[in-house]
């Protein structure tokens, strides 16, 4: 499934999407995701920003199959994902967590890691999976991208790796397989600033290159403007700005804090600065 290899309408289509919580010790529901309409042109990034609860992972979740929706559809690359299951969607959607823990086996090595990605659009599941010539290609070929030698490391323990090493290597499995739509859930807010830099700019390098459509969550508004070719806010579970490149043009993070103040009273939070 390639983003690259057929036309698609869009990359992620999502119509009138709810979805509901109950509230714990009530007979009632919360409403985290509030009919949210979204659509991602085929390689464009879209960056998420919005205040804390106000339903992105949720809406992230809903993407990736880790939950379903009460209400409305999801489409990447043109097909109906909704109520597929998250490991029938591996080769259409790629997913990197904030925490690099959660996104390598630690006790495989690299090349092990980048096998499971492989294997992963099938049903079959070994723990320890064939490293074959291919895949030592595919995880050379795809960590070189990000200039760190990690290409020349690939027998080694990805347990041994440090963070923004192990961040490289899942963007780095992520993208190899050009999915529809990769989503970032706040993959660099464990970095530090440094390497937080380093490894959101190799990601938007690669998926530039790649022409892979990306939906980004983060909490760093400068890296929202600077790394986006599109920008929307979330706030109590529902969009409520959204702002293609003319609406960013010259856009700093001080207007971006004032108009999300003017919209919903709130203060938006940029871990930038408590970085
Ligand atoms: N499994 C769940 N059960 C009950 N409530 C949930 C569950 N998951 C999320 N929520 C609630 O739904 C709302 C949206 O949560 P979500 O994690 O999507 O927000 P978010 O925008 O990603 O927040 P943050 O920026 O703090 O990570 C929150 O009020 C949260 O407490």
């Amino acid at each position: 499934m390639s983003s690259t290899s057929h036309e698609v309408g869009s990359a992620l289509k999502i119509v009138n999407v709810v979805k509901r919580f109950k509230t714990p010790g009530r007979h009632e529901f919360f409403t985290a995701v509030n009919r949210v309409n979204l659509t991602i042109e085929p390689g464009s990034i879209v960056a998420m920003v919005g205040s804390n609860g106000s339903g992105k992972s949720t809406l992230l979740s809903m993407i990736a199959g880790s939950q379903r929706p009460d209400e409305g559809e999801v489409y990447v690359a043109d097909q109906e994902v909704t109520d597929m299951p998250s490991w029938q969607r591996t080769g259409l959607v790629a997913l990197v967590r904030q925490n690099p823990e959660n996104n390598v086996f630690s006790a495989l090595t690299i090349a092990e890691n980048f096998a499971l990605a492989d294997a992963g659009k099938s049903k079959r599941f070994n723990l320890r999976p064939a490293v074959t010539q291919r895949v030592r290609d595919l995880a050379r070929t795809a960590l070189a991208q990000f200039g760190m030698g990690l290409e020349d490391r690939i027998d080694n323990l990805a347990g041994n790796l440090s963070g923004g090493q192990r961040q490289a290597v899942s963007v780095a499995m992520a993208t190899c397989r050009n999915p529809g739509l990769l989503l970032l859930d706040e993959h660099v807010s464990a970095l530090d600033p440094t390497r937080a830099r380093i490894v959101m700019e190799k990601t938007e390098d690669i998926v530039r290159a790649r022409k892979v459509a990306t939906l980004m969550v983060t909490h760093d508004m400068s890296h929202a403007i600077r790394h986006s070719d599109r920008l929307i806010l979330m706030h109590r579970g529902q969009i409520t700005m959204d702002l293609g490149s003319e609406g960013k043009a010259g856009l700093t993070v001080a207007d971006l804090l004032r108009r999300f103040e003017s919209l919903t009273g709130e203060t938006l939070p940029d871990s930038a600065v408590l970085a």
